[in-house]
């Protein structure tokens, strides 16, 4: 199976390193912004020689596309993709709490007559929360707490500092549309959470800097006719980026092993 993958960061990269030896799955593409060119090169020429470095999923060739980039990554990449026939498989889950995305995902997948699969990532319980959802949810809550480090770069420091915190810190509570849309690179398991259960608009979210973990954390409380669970998550960050989990890479390469085994769980 002929792959583009589309981002070269900390899941890129350490995605390369786990299927480099996967003889099913051929590295085709890295597709980068042209400033990401010269280190996706880099990476690339160790752990995916065969791989062309470009700036966008080549027209021909490609039998599937992963994607490691980021919310713009989807309209840019995957949405074209889609509409020719590619499936994709998307880490950037947050993206759809961009109004119309969802649809639109949905309407490339069905002209391309394809799919696009949103992977569980950061976070598990996934299968537990879609399958309970049929029967009818009535409570889904999600807590994210990270070190306060992990929060740089975004509006949990406006009006404080984050290398001050010397306790707990709630930094959001809101739904899960607008935690996805204002922490675009911490609240992609916020969305996830939401399209398995009751939705963007009917997830309530809490995101903490905490100076007491080292991990990050994920919560999720969910009730409804099934019953109910309370799920725990301490995941390791990527030392190369500290806001993503390493959960998130084997997540991402599960589901490309899950589109040539012969058995899959
Ligand atoms: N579902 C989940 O549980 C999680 C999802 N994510 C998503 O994965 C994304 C990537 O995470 P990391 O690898 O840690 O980030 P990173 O910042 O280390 O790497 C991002 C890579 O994507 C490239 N890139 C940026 N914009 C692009 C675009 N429009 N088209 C193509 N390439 C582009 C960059 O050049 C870089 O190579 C996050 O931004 C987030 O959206 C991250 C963590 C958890
Ligand atoms: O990797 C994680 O721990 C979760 C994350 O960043 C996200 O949900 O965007």
């Amino acid at each position: 199976m002929q792959i583009a993958l589309i981002g070269c960061g900390a899941i890129g990269t350490a995605l390369l390193e786990l299927v480099k030896d996967d003889v099913g799955l051929q590295i085709a593409a890295v597709v980068v912004p042209a400033e990401g060119a010269e280190a996706a090169r880099a990476v690339a020429q160790r752990l995916a020689p065969g791989a062309q470095v470009v700036q966008a999923v080549p027209a021909d060739g490609i039998d599937l596309v992963v994607e490691a980039a980021g919310h713009a990554a989807i309209e840019q990449h995957v949405l074209p993709a889609l509409r020719r026939g590619v499936p994709c498989i998307v880490a950037s889950v947050g993206a759809l709490s961009a109004a119309g995305l969802p649809e639109q995902l949905e309407a490339a997948a069905r002209e391309g007559r394809t799919q696009v699969q949103l992977i569980a990532g950061a976070i598990g319980g996934i299968d537990a929360l879609a399958a309970a959802r049929i029967g009818g949810l009535s409570t889904v809550r999600y807590t994210g707490r990270k070190p306060p480090h992990a929060w740089k770069g975004t509006p949990a420091e406006q009006g404080r500092d984050l290398d001050a915190l010397a306790n707990e810190t709630v930094i959001f509570e809101g739904t899960a549309r607008e935690a996805a849309a204002q922490f675009p690179k911490n609240a992609n398991v916020a969305a996830t959470v939401s399209l398995a259960g009751l939705g963007l608009d009917r997830t309530t979210v809490r995101l903490i800097a905490d100076p007491a973990v080292r991990e990050n954390l994920h919560q999720v409380e969910a009730a409804g006719a099934f019953g109910s669970f309370e799920l725990t998550m301490r995941n390791q960050p990527l030392a190369a980026n500290p806001k993503t989990s390493a959960l998130t890479v084997f997540s991402a390469v599960r589901a490309l092993r899950g589109k040539v085994a012969p058995l899959v769980i």
